[in-house]
């Protein structure tokens, strides 16, 4: 029997076979549902850089320590490494550079190695049981085995070879749960790796304006932790969906949601974006474009120096003359134009980028998205330097500034404190509070 906490229930939906509803009202930022990983891989990306099984970064001057056996998985300490041995490494340590180095393995696209570790973590750990791969004697494979598979039939990738050989079926009966069901863990928003978390995967369907997100909590000799959080109060019997992707793929995600999951979301914002087809092009005079940005901008109606919500916008609201701003290039664009302004101390153009860009964030994300928390951070941190270097802005501007650098604060604290900590809890949170500590010396 799978287990589901009491405030949640599974009830059959029209098209995704079963949703998960709220039986009580659950509040903004509780935690509504935690599971730890069956199985996880880091991204080769990460490797050596954390720990392969708890994923935290190395702290001050301690050093990860490489598996003496096969050298291609790092710990923070003996107790991780031992825990990740009984788990699953050691049926594969020995075979596991012979794997890496063959031809078929070499041959597979970056998603498909990623695929073929994760499988093999996966056969590790069931070879493991008592009585090897007696699926039925693990609640949570029982419950992996019983998602829906991908809509594509796929051929699994090779995996490392394990000791007793897994059958075939039980390969391919697993990898066909993995395309449409795991899960990327992230960090600060940063993709670090990829996990399988049977059970909620059997709970939460997607939507492209979601009421929860995912969060991963990584504490050493444990599994990575997966925490859903509410982004804002549900109400009961109110159905609880997860982002699969960034809702902010206008243009992709219809596509990707078909080929990925087999489903055309029927969501509000899908419904109208489908109900405007192809985005137009955005102008190629700036003058024109600089127009629209201050339309946007008025749209949203966000006023850093009066504004403590923030403002709360649908997609529905955008009007026929900035459908081209939801293009996925332009968000794109206008994020690189906001980092390397910020970064290179171009502050009047950063922080203006920076407002056009919350204003899209605040018009197509759902409220509370951690996106628009980490880049309220990211306008504060900007506000900062500026305000230090003073420079190209006059007295007025920064005292303007001043005023608007403490709202950004405490406005991205009221979001990610909702997310609450994540990863090893040294993060986004620790940072927001140093800054409000020192905003009296500046
Ligand atoms: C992670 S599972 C979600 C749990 C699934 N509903 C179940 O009953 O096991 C992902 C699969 O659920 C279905 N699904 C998820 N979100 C959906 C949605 N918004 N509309 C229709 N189907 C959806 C798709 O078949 C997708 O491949």
């Amino acid at each position: 029997m799978m287990k589901i906490p009491e405030w949640l229930d599974l009830v059959p939906h029209a098209t995704a076979r079963d949703k998960c509803i709220a039986k009580t009202s659950l509040n903004e930022g509780s935690c509504i549902f935690t599971e730890p990983a069956f199985t996880t891989i880091l991204l080769p990306s990460e490797k050596g850089q954390r720990c392969d099984n708890c994923f935290r970064l190395p702290s001050g001057k301690v050093r990860l320590q490489r598996c003496t056996g096969c050298g291609s998985y790092w710990y923070c300490d003996t107790q991780c490494q031992a825990f990740q041995w009984r788990a699953h490494h050691k049926r594969i340590c020995k075979g596991y550079n012979t794997h890496l180095s063959s031809p078929e393995y070499q041959a597979l696209p970056v998603h498909e190695k990623n695929d073929s570790i994760l499988l093999t973590h996966t056969l590790a750990k069931l070879s493991l049981l008592t009585i090897p791969y007696s699926v039925e004697d693990s609640p949570s494979a029982t419950v992996l085995l019983s998602l829906l598979p991908h809509p594509q039939d796929s051929v699994p990738p090779p995996v490392c070879p394990i000791k007793p050989t897994p059958q075939p079926q039980l390969l391919k009966r697993l990898y066909a749960r993995f395309g449409n069901n795991n899960f990327a863990i992230h960090s600060r928003l940063t993709t670090v790796g990829h996990g399988v978390f049977p059970v909620a995967s059997r709970l939460f369907n997607h939507s492209c304006v979601p009421n929860a997100v995912a969060k991963y909590v990584f504490s050493s000799s444990q599994s990575i932790v997966m925490e859903v959080v509410a982004l804002r109060d549900i109400s009961p019997e109110e159905e609880v969906c997860l982002p699969y992707l960034d809702p902010a793929l206008h243009e992709s995600r219809r596509q990707i949601l078909e080929i990925s999951y087999g489903f055309k979301c029927q969501c509000p914002s899908c419904l109208f974006l489908q109900a405007i087809g192809p985005l137009p092009e955005l102008p190629i005079d700036q003058t024109e474009l600089s127009f629209l940005e201050k339309s946007l901008r008025d749209l949203v109606g966000f006023v850093p120096d009066l504004a403590h919500t923030l403002p709360e916008r649908l997609i529905e609201d955008t009007p026929p003359s900035l459908y081209c701003m939801l293009r996925e290039g332009y968000m794109a664009g206008l994020s690189e134009t906001f980092s390397k302004a910020s970064h290179e101390g171009q502050y009047d153009v950063a922080l203006e980028s920076g407002v056009t860009l919350l204003s899209l964030y605040l018009l197509v994300y759902p409220p509370n998205y951690p996106q628009t928390g980490m880049h309220l951070l990211e306008l504060a941190k900007t506000a900062w330097n500026a305000i230090i270097t003073a420079r190209g802005l006059t007295g007025d501007e920064i005292q303007m500034l001043k005023q608007q650098l403490p709202v950004f604060l405490s406005l991205a604290r009221h979001i990610l404190t909702i997310l609450g900590p994540e990863d090893d809890g040294v993060g986004p949170l620790q940072e927001i509070q140093t800054l409000q500590q020192l905003l009296p010396d500046i």
